[in-house]
């Protein structure tokens, strides 16, 4: 047996050596976390539905800056507020790129097997694609009052929806989809679509399973071989195939009618601008206004735009159900500042910092987007003391800031007014970032507040939420988390103000 060794050992020795010191070249000062297994990496974090509180409970052992392996593939998590800003504000060109999954990718990938959109993980195509997106959205209204209307009307269609119930008990979020989703189609191809449209519905249903499957800890994310495993994951991997197929059609379709009708004059909407953009630099020139990346930017606002808004809105609804306190003070603030019969618009917003402080006690109680959408690396650095290596995964524990105690006052408990002054103003923190912070922080952050005061504020002008007659009142802990982290659904009851239960 030894004999048979022999010969082996002067090849064995520098091989063993070589890769003691790739490992310990690989691992050196990374931050500390937990040892996951060669290949797979930590698996408990590939095993629970909320992620968050794993990560958060790692972060109680670890510390503010933390890591483990995914796959083969560091992932780094900033578990407190100074770690996020750290990264994000003091290195923020370093910390400015996106990363992304197996399923991410396919979602992004043209006819030439390349991926598109300005979700790119770093580069021109993303720098420019969101100036461009910036700029149109705010020359169609984004932060103006321009877009109201519109906002207006789907609050009244939302209304009108919520009262066809009659006062019976309904599940609210498929209304609020909707509204979100048409908001983002007004601004992206000029117009809104009855919620029973067949297309559209089936849009949003493709979107939710898009949305659900492109969250970090989603296994196909990492072990895209998962996909040929007959069992759930080729189920999913087939739900991803064919609602990334619908809805691209969809799009395609409204990018395909706009061609028919465009006039160089008249910038309608995203789509307008896009072409009149294409025009102006011959596009062959310019790798960010070719038609794939027009495509896969709207898949992307469509993606990013519907799911957060409508979420928070749901959760607010849900939140109200618990806190009647909380609604009673909404009418009355809306019944002295706002005429009866009249619709709230965005000027109306100093005369409500009430509700203005619910809808920020929502975002933060809720913890949408509990860890970000990640982020990466696009230089090998030094955060905080630990090197993280080049194309690191970051994930930032949002949760972890709107719960530190260091940060919020009593910060289990929902209540709207620790975001007033003393003299009942509207005050923000530096510490609440629900858009993020940094380079690559939301781009549609002043669409959402815009739409998230004017919806929230005219429904409940008009409508008083109470609990379900039929079902008991809604948990608020039990959730169902993705990229957003929701409420499992829940109803309520919708009654008009003006009328008696
Ligand atoms: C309540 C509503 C919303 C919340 C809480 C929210 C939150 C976020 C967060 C946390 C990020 C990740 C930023 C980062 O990596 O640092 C993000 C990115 C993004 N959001 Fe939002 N968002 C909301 C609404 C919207 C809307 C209405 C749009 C409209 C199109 C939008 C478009 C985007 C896009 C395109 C990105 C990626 C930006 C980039 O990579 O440069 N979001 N959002």
């Amino acid at each position: 047996m030894d004999l048979a060794w022999d010969p082996l050992i002067p090849i064995l020795i520098p091989i063993l050596l070589c890769s003691l010191v790739y490992f310990w070249r690989k691992n050196r000062d990374l931050p500390p976390g937990p040892n996951g297994i060669p290949f797979l990496g930590y698996v408990p974090v590939f095993l629970t539905s909320q992620p968050q509180d794993t990560l958060m409970e790692l972060g109680k052992r670890y510390g503010n800056v933390f890591s483990f392996y995914m796959g083969k593939r560091l992932v780094v998590v900033l578990n407190d507020y100074a770690a996020i800003k750290a990264a994000y504000t003091d290195q923020a060109e370093i910390f400015s790129g996106r990363a992304g999954g197996f399923i991410s990718r396919y979602i992004r990938l043209g006819s030439e097997g390349k991926a598109h959109g300005f979700g790119a993980p770093q580069g021109t195509i993303w720098k420019e694609g969101r100036k461009f997106m910036l700029q149109t959205f705010r020359d169609l209204g984004m932060g103006k009052s321009k877009l109201q209307g519109s906002i207006i009307d789907e609050a009244d269609r939302i209304v009108r929806l919520f009262t066809e119930s009659h006062g019976q008990s309904f599940d609210p979020f498929p209304f609020l989809y909707a509204g979100a989703a048409n908001l983002i189609g007004s601004l992206c191809y000029g117009e809104t679509l009855d919620h029973t449209e067949p297309s559209f519905k089936q849009t949003l249903a493709s979107l939710s399973v898009t949305n659900a499957y492109t969250a970090h800890m989603e296994p196909l994310q990492t072990f895209q071989f998962l996909r040929y495993v007959p069992g759930q994951f080729r189920e999913r991997w087939r739900a991803v195939v064919e609602s990334r197929r619908q809805i691209l059609k969809f799009l395609g379709d409204k990018i395909t009618e706009h061609r028919k009708t465009y006039f160089e004059n008249e910038i309608r909407d995203y789509i307008d601008a896009f072409f009149h953009e294409q025009a102006r630099k011959k596009i062959s020139e310019s790798e960010v206004f070719r038609d794939e990346e027009l495509l896969q930017n709207l898949r992307g606002f469509f993606s990013a735009g519907t799911d957060t808004t409508s979420k928070t809105l749901q959760w607010a609804l849900l939140f109200l159900l618990h806190h009647p306190e909380v609604q009673e003070r909404i009418h009355q603030e809306l019944d002295r500042g706002i005429e009866a019969g009249q619709r709230v618009i965005l000027a109306d917003r100093t005369k409500l910092p009430y509700l203005e402080a619910v809808i920020r006690e929502v975002q933060r109680f809720a913890n949408l987007v509990p860890l970000g959408l990640p982020r990466a690396n696009v230089t090998e650095t030094i955060l905080l003391g630990h090197r993280i290596p080049v194309n690191s995964v970051i994930i930032p524990s949002f949760k972890s800031v709107n719960e530190d105690p260091a940060l919020w006052e009593d910060p289990m408990t929902f209540d709207p007014t620790r975001f007033l002054d003393k003299n009942g103003n509207v005050h923000e923190a530096p510490h609440f970032i629900p858009f993020s912070i940094g380079k690559r922080d939301c781009v549609g952050a002043s669409l959402a507040r815009m739409e998230l005061f004017l919806l929230f504020a005219n429904i409940m002008q008009r409508l008083v939420i109470k609990p379900p007659t039929d079902s008991n009142l809604p948990s608020t802990t039990d959730r169902i988390t993705y990229l957003t982290s929701s409420p499992r659904p829940f109803k309520v009851r919708a009654i008009l103000r003006n009328q008696k239960d």
